[in-house]
């Protein structure tokens, strides 16, 4: 039997949007992948030809870019973020929807910008693509989570990060003061595993066919 297909999924709020459109496109990994005390990481599937690897969002992509895995699905936010050029993101999944935002302290949203600001965020590439575009250096702090409490502790006085409804801002006296991208879920894969493996043509097919479905139901 050949090597495996690898497929890799993020652990956390894409998964549950992603798994039955997965199941249609025949990735379905075994009963154990459901078992929340299981601390396996590497899953078999209903298809013998492949597996599913559990890891962060921004490590499917690296998995993905690497050829350690063959194709998964993550958020354009991780494609645009590592800007990998050994991965392709054939298919948007029209899941996962969310929008990559600056935001500001209440009081502190109008007025011309200083050249230099200090902004808190998990994507410093996109950050500083962003304000570079306003002719603004902007210097990042790598946080992983809670980036609203940054202004108010004088880490940094805007931040970059995810909203969906808008709660955890409105909730930690922040503004959304600009969109820098909005957001859906993509099937990724390797491009060099693409030409040479016509499982993954197969597999980004098998999804294409029923997002097209979808949109047209
Ligand atoms: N409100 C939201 N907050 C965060 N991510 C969201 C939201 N809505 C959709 N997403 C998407 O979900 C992705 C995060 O996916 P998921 O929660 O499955 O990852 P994870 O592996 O748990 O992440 P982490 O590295 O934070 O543990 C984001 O990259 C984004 O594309
Ligand atoms: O606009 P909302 O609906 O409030 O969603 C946005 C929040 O959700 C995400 O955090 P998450 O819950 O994934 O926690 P984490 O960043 O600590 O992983 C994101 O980083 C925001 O904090």
């Amino acid at each position: 039997m050949p090597n495996p297909l690898i497929f890799a999924v993020p652990k956390g709020r894409i998964l549950e949007e992603a798994l039955p459109l997965m199941a249609r496109a025949g990735v379905v990994p075994e009963a154990e992948f459901h078992d929340k005390k299981s601390r396996a990481l590497s899953f078999a599937c209903e298809n013998p030809e492949m597996r599913l690897i559990r890891v962060r969002a921004f490590d499917v992509a690296t998995f993905v870019a690497h050829g350690a895995a063959q194709a998964g699905i993550v958020g354009s936010d991780v494609v645009e973020e590592f800007g990998y050029p050994d991965l392709y993101a054939p298919v948007d999944l029209a899941i996962g929807h969310c929008r990559l935002s600056v935001a500001a302290p209440e009081g502190e949203v109008s007025g011309a910008l200083p050249s230099h600001l200090r902004i808190a965020s998990k994507y410093p590439n996109l950050t500083r693509r962003h304000f570079e575009g306003m002719g603004i250096q902007a210097e990042v702090v790598k946080l992983n989570g809670a980036m609203e409490l940054a202004p108010s502790l004088g880490l940094a006085s805007r931040i970059v990060d995810l909203v969906s409804t808008g709660r955890t801002l409105l909730e930690n006296g922040l503004v959304e003061t600009n969109t820098i991208l909005d957001i859906s879920a993509r099937l990724i894969v390797n491009r060099a595993a693409l030409k040479t493996d016509e499982r993954v043509g197969a597999l980004v097919e098998r999804f294409r066919a029923l997002v097209n479905e979808r949109e047209a139901a």
